[in-house]
């Protein structure tokens, strides 16, 4: 792997569609960026890049792996170099109290030796912003956004510094938006205040980009940081400000087309997915899978590849799991939460796997654990950046596939407009 003289930000992410979103972002931002499956084999051949962004499923598995799994992600990136590690989390901060962000934040706190750790999930592009350390979705607070309902990470409390410090072994303090307001000295100084106190984590306000950057000019001067794609940005556009990385225009790492047949898979129940699954009907053939069918081992993964197979030779077709949320709580109450998330991953996964080998090389996939389960089965260890499609969903190409050349769309649930399966595979040739 060739990388910079010294890597200038390390990222790991919880799942691979925030991955894809952060790889996106910083390269918008000018920083050469490459996602990588978990730690990348040192054989991978990756260019020359300023920023790594190691791709994790651990969002919502148990804690102790998701601590374990993500110190071994960051002592790699700073052997390459990183003298800042951004933990990258979800927008909506998808989390139970028995998750994962404060115990992976305690940990590499602990490793990085900071003092006291910059925390957002502010992304204004996407409508995430926070105020006196709530978070709010579009209008509404975050437990009155479709998030309440969430299959995994039901986010029923807006206060961000409640949430964190039921995570935590750590106080959470909060900056915040009057002071980001009045600039990187003020923010550093109540950061200070903060330690002085022994709190080791701050819950920091930010409702617009500029609110972002003087985070991120404060962030680079630390070790560690937890957010979501704002701080990304606060952060690439500081690096860049200060000369640390000279910028660098967004290449169409698209590249040549792949050609091949496409496909769109939904794992996510989003509302915002739920609706772009409707205007698809209207475009390309929908399978709706039946998700009792799948928990109970009814061969419905095969049942749809002998659906998609003789119909992907004629265009896209979309297979979705989703269901509205009554429906999802309903199959969880007839199952277990994860008994039904596993076994759907899994039979998504098996659908992908299935349409590769009938020659799909350009997938669309809806949903951060749907996609993960999908990247592991296809066993790609990384991808480059190409345009962007929606904000936070960019075209990934995958680099040292087995499978060889591959255009994929990891979509947030929550990301996209209407029309988003339109849109991505327009640009996915
Ligand atoms: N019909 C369904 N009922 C219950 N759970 C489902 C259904 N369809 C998919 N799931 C599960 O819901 C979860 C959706 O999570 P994810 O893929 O991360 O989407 P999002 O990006 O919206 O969070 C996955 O574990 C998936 O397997
Ligand atoms: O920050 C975000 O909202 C996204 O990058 C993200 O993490 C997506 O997670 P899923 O909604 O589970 O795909």
């Amino acid at each position: 792997m060739t990388l910079a003289a010294r890597l200038s930000l390390g990222c790991i992410a919880d799942d691979y569609t925030g991955a894809s979103d952060l790889a996106n972002t910083l390269t918008r931002a000018g920083l050469r960026t490459v996602q990588t499956i978990g730690v990348p084999a040192d054989d991978l051949a990756l260019p020359e890049v300023d920023a790594v962004v190691v791709s994790l499923k651990s969002r919502s598995i148990e804690a102790g792996l998701a601590v374990s799994r993500s110190r071994a992600a960051e002592a790699w990136l700073r052997g390459r170099g990183a003298g800042h590690v951004l933990f990258k989390i979800c927008s909506t901060f998808d989390s139970t109290d028995a998750g994962n962000i404060g115990p992976v934040m305690d940990a590499l706190r602990a490793d990085s030796g900071e003092a006291v750790v910059l925390v957002t999930p502010a992304f204004p592009e996407t409508g995430r912003t926070v105020y006196q350390g709530n978070l709010f979705v579009g209008a509404v607070p975050l437990n009155e956004s479709p998030l309440k309902d969430h299959p995994l990470n039901p986010m029923r409390d807006s206060n961000l510094v409640r949430v964190l410090a039921r995570q935590s072994k750590t106080q959470i303090g909060l900056v915040d938006l009057a002071t980001v307001t009045r600039g990187a000295d003020a923010v550093r100084a109540r950061l200070a205040e903060l330690s002085g106190k022994g709190i080791g984590a701050a819950v920091i306000d930010a409702v617009f980009d500029r609110d972002l950057e003087t985070i991120g000019l404060v962030a680079a001067g630390h070790r560690l940081s937890v957010g979501a794609s704002g701080i990304g940005l606060g952060l690439a556009r500081a690096l860049v400000s200060t000369g640390e990385v000279k910028s660098t225009t967004a290449s169409s790492a698209a590249g040549a087309p792949v050609g091949g047949s496409a496909a769109c898979l939904a794992g996510s129940c989003s509302q915002a997915t739920l609706q772009q699954i409707a205007k698809a009907e209207a475009v390309m053939p929908v399978l709706h899978l039946d998700p009792d069918g799948i928990i109970t081992g009814a061969g419905e993964a095969q049942r749809a590849l002998e659906w998609a197979k003789p119909r992907v030779v004629d265009g896209p077709v979309l297979i979705a799991s989703s269901s509205a949320s009554d429906q999802v709580a309903a199959l969880q109450a007839r199952h277990g939460r994860d008994a039904v998330g596993l076994a759907i991953e899994h039979a998504m996964a098996d659908i992908a796997e299935g349409l590769v080998q009938a020659g799909v090389k350009r997938l669309v996939v809806a949903g951060g654990e749907t996609s993960g389960a999908v990247v592991d089965r296809l066993k790609i260890p990384g991808f480059l950046v190409g345009v962007e499609i929606a904000a936070g969903v960019p075209v990934l190409r995958a680099v040292g596939a087995e499978k060889g050349d591959m255009l994929l769309a990891l979509k947030s649930g929550n990301f996209g407009g209407a029309e988003f399966f339109t849109d991505a595979l327009g640009l996915m040739r």
